[in-house]
């Protein structure tokens, strides 16, 4: 399902745009630093040229190239000329053209058709915009090379253009342009991939250059106009008119930046210099020329500031009437552009609460009513034309007040928060606010006290934590138990003026309550980051209200927990499909990490020891009950066994079946096949150091294919620990043995004597077969005794034959782990 939260703008005010900043903040510091390193495709301005001179359109690069190829070979290489070779294919296609008429007539076919080209108006007028475009450009930038009385512009271009002359008499025009055609198609798709050490080089050249120019002394009026460019007065209203000693250049940038130091990135000259920024730098002064840089257009363009407020995030623009195609392309990279044109006074006020641009032209009257309804978003109006008498430009002024003291805030430090709901959110929120000099108390009925003290904060009830506090910060599922969990009853119940934070789940609030609460001024108010319908209708009251910031589901939505999730999920659902123990899975019993580490060798032990018993049943037997006996010295509430259920369950039943047995389907599984799994605890006295002690598997009402694998009472048993983090064998039936759990096991049965492990570690010497452990358990000396050996590979039928032909071994089975 795709995520639509982005057309869910808050309807804000200032304040609440203010509020949320703090993730747009991290959004645009993000944003700069990203800009600050340019993909060379983007640098290249993204589009269809960056495509091919990238070779990502590779027709279209090879098609240039091998053109190029031709046109060069033929006019330099072939000797043609430009004259001559148009001529000559003029002449092709009138010979042709002829020759098809007069074959036409005579085989009575119908003649060649006269092709009528069409240009669609739209194509034709994106082009004329297009053109105009860079022709102002190239006239904004002839007039700071002659005009603006620019020197140092004057001396490069002059620099350049002698630069170029002498090139000429060096090369042909032509091999000139073949060139830069083969170096466009070259050198950029380097510059991709060694942008990094080329711009690093770049970089400390440019650092050098600048430190050594920094030596040389400006003339003063040049570093006022360094300054200016540098540090925009931040709060002005309206484009003053700057000091007589500043260029007409210089007011450009002036006001250029002026705009620009609310919403977008600051100008080149502060990211670091690489190649590619170099590169962008020159495609945005391009994109910004929409605005009234030049001084004669500003007659032109009119831009009616309405507030002077700093936002974040991409601003939605709206075209409320047809505009230059070029400029709704200008604009479109940097906003979000709504072109609905014709609205009604109605749809238009609807709309432009969403908005924080607008442009008109001369049939849009934007009066009191507009700028009401925008709510505080509008930030500025755009005026296409020359009159701006469609525009109430007194309401403009006023919405556009500075109002500061609407927004006055209170102070954190001393206050006391109420967090509800103390799991993985609520204790951060908790920690980072004791750090904010907050008084914190939790109320959280399944959180452990020590965990809440260990940070400094109370836990009480849920009584004292609404009644007492001045912010309340909800943290908490939304359960039958937790629905409407603040309403008017206790809403009641808190201290006037108390302000909520909502970032759990919308239905933990009644809405309507809350809505009551707000207006009475008992809650003085309230962030809602989430809602019980979401998105949220449009004129929800709630999100419309004075005293509330809204944000649109966003508290997961930061660049670092986006990545941390997706890293965690991809791993657990690899995890899960490598048969690995989830942590998080939900349908599956929920082991804490922490536990998860600590027990992991039992988990391993639990699944071998199933896997031993279930192979020591002779065919034929069905298993049917199993009894598992946990022995520990922690007492029984702090272990929980159900995941060591399941690997027994898994060790019991894989070997003898085709399923996949998990956390999720064990005991289904079992239940299914009719094994009836019973557990035991036994409390062993000691140090609870070690989660458990042993694991013992039974199976009762079997026969054995080795009989001494029996117990007393007749059941198969084994018997296992962790002996240095490695899970061992240390029982089986009567016998004591110690064997690691790893590779494979035979064990066997003999009659105690002297040069059994010789004879026996003999044989499989013989075949090759590693053999990493053996152990002897015997009942009494000279009596019978187990022999464990663990091999590394699986010994042939006749080795495994030879063993049980040694006459002291009476019974003797090969077990795979
Ligand atoms: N807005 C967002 O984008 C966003 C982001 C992350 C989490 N959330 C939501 O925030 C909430 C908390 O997330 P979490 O990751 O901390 O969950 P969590 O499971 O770690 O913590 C929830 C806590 O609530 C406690 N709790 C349960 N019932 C309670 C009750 N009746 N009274 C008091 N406490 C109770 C639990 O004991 C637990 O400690 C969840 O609803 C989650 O969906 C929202
Ligand atoms: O429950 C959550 O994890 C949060 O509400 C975040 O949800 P999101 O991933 O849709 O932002």
């Amino acid at each position: 399902m795709e995520d639509d939260r982005g057309d869910f703008e808050p309807q804000g005010r200032e304040q609440a745009r203010l509020i949320q900043s703090s993730a747009f903040v991290e959004q645009s510091r993000s944003d700069s630093a990203s800009s600050s390193r340019l993909s060379v495709h983007q640098s290249l301005g993204g589009g269809s040229v960056a495509d091919l001179l990238l070779w990502r359109n590779r027709t279209g690069a090879a098609i240039l190239l091998f053109s190029s190829t031709g046109f060069w070979f033929l006019f330099e290489r072939a000797g043609y000329n430009l004259l001559s070779f148009v001529s000559n294919v003029l002449l092709l296609l009138v010979a042709i053209l002829f020759l098809w008429a007069k074959s036409a007539t005579v085989l009575n076919r119908p003649l060649p058709p006269v092709p009528n080209m069409e240009i669609p108006e739209e194509f034709a007028i994106k082009a004329a915009d297009d053109l105009r475009v860079w022709i102002n450009h190239v006239l904004s930038i002839a007039s700071d090379i002659t005009i603006a009385r620019n020197p140092i512009r004057l001396l490069q271009v002059s620099f350049v253009l002698w630069a170029i002359s002498y090139v000429g008499t060096l090369i042909n025009s032509l091999t000139l342009v073949y060139i830069g055609i083969l170096l466009s198609l070259s050198v950029p798709i380097v510059y991709e991939k060694y942008q990094d050490h080329i711009d690093e080089k770049l970089n400390s050249t440019s650092t050098l250059i600048r430190s050594i120019s920094r030596k040389i002394p400006l003339p003063i009026d040049k570093e006022k106009k360094y300054q200016i460019w540098r540090n925009p007065p931040q709060h002005i209203k309206t484009p003053q008119t700057p000091p007589k000693a500043i260029s007409s250049l210089c007011c450009r940038r002036y006001i250029h930046l002026y705009l620009h130091s609310r919403r977008f990135p600051p100008p080149p000259m502060a990211t670091p210099l690489s190649l590619s920024s170099v590169f962008s730098s020159r495609l945005s002064t391009t994109t910004h020329s929409v605005f009234p840089i030049r001084r004669r257009e500003l007659n032109r363009r009119r831009i009616i500031l309405v507030t002077s407020s700093a936002g974040g995030g991409k601003p939605t623009i709206l075209v409320a009437e047809k505009l230059g195609q070029a400029g709704i392309d200008l604009l479109r990279k940097f906003a979000n552009v709504d072109c609905s044109y014709d609205l009604s006074l109605e749809e238009l006020c609807t709309k432009i609460s969403l908005c924080d641009a607008l442009i008109v032209r001369s049939g849009t009257k934007v009066g009191r009513d507009v700028f009401e309804s925008s709510r505080g978003r509008l930030k500025v109006v755009g005026r296409a034309g020359v009159g701006i008498d469609n525009v109430d430009l007194a309401a403009a002024t006023e919405y556009g007040k500075w109002t500061r003291n609407k927004y006055v805030g209170v102070s954190l430090v001393g206050k006391t928060l109420a967090v509800l709901g103390f799991g993985k959110v609520g204790s951060e929120v908790a920690r980072r606010a004791r750090g904010l000099g907050m008084h914190v108390i939790t109320h959280d009925p399944y959180a452990p006290a020590d965990r809440a003290r260990a940070i400094g904060v109370e836990l009480v009830s849920f009584e004292v934590a609404i009644s007492t506090a001045d912010f309340i910060s909800l943290h908490l599922p939304l359960t039958a138990a937790t629905s409407k969990m603040l309403n008017d009853e206790t809403f009641a119940r808190m201290k006037k003026g108390v302000r909520i934070v909502n970032v759990a789940r919308g239905g933990v609030i009644d809405e309507e309550a809350l809505l009551r609460a707000l207006d009475s001024g008992v809650v003085a108010q309230a962030a809602l980051d989430v809602f019980t319908v979401e998105p949220p209708v449009q004129d929800n009251k709630l999100v419309l209200h004075e005293s509330v910031t809204a944000t649109p589901h966003l508290g997961a939505s930061t660049m670092e927990a986006q990545e941390g999730v997706a890293i965690e999920i991809a791993e657990a659902v690899v995890g899960a499909l490598q048969g690995e123990l989830a942590a998080t899975a939900v349908n599956a019993p929920m082991v804490p990490p922490q536990v998860l580490k600590e027990l992991k060798p039992y988990v391993v032990l639990a699944e071998k020891l199933g896997r031993l018993a279930v192979q020591l049943v002779t065919g034929g037997s069905g298993v049917d009950a199993v009894k598992v006996t946990y022995a520990s010295s922690r007492s029984p509430d702090d272990l929980d066994t159900r995941l060591l259920r399941a690997m027994v369950i898994k060790g019991l039943i894989e070997p003898i079946s085709s399923v996949f047995i998990n956390l999720v389907n064990s005991d289904y599984i079992a239940k299914q096949r009719g094994v009836k799994i019973s557990e035991e605890r036994m409390v062993l006295d000691g140090s609870p150091e070690n989660p458990i002690e042993y694991i013992t598997v039974r199976i009762a009402n079997v026969e054995s294919r080795f009989a001494s694998a029996l117990s007393a009472s007749g059941e198969i048993k084994v018997e296992g620990r962790v002996k240095q983090g490695v899970p061992s064998l240390t029982k089986v039936g009567l016998f004591e043995v110690d064997v690691s759990l790893e590779g494979s096991v035979i064990l066997c049965r003999q009659v105690d004597q002297p040069g059994m492990i010789g004879r026996v570690g003999g044989i499989l010497g013989d075949e090759n077969v590693n053999v990493s452990f053996m152990s002897v358990g015997r009942i009494a000396p000279g009596k019978q005794a187990v022999m464990a050996i663990g091999v590394d590979e699986q010994p042939s039928k006749e080795t495994l034959k030879k063993i049980g032909d040694i006459s002291a071994i009476e019974e003797f089975v090969f077990l795979k782990l």
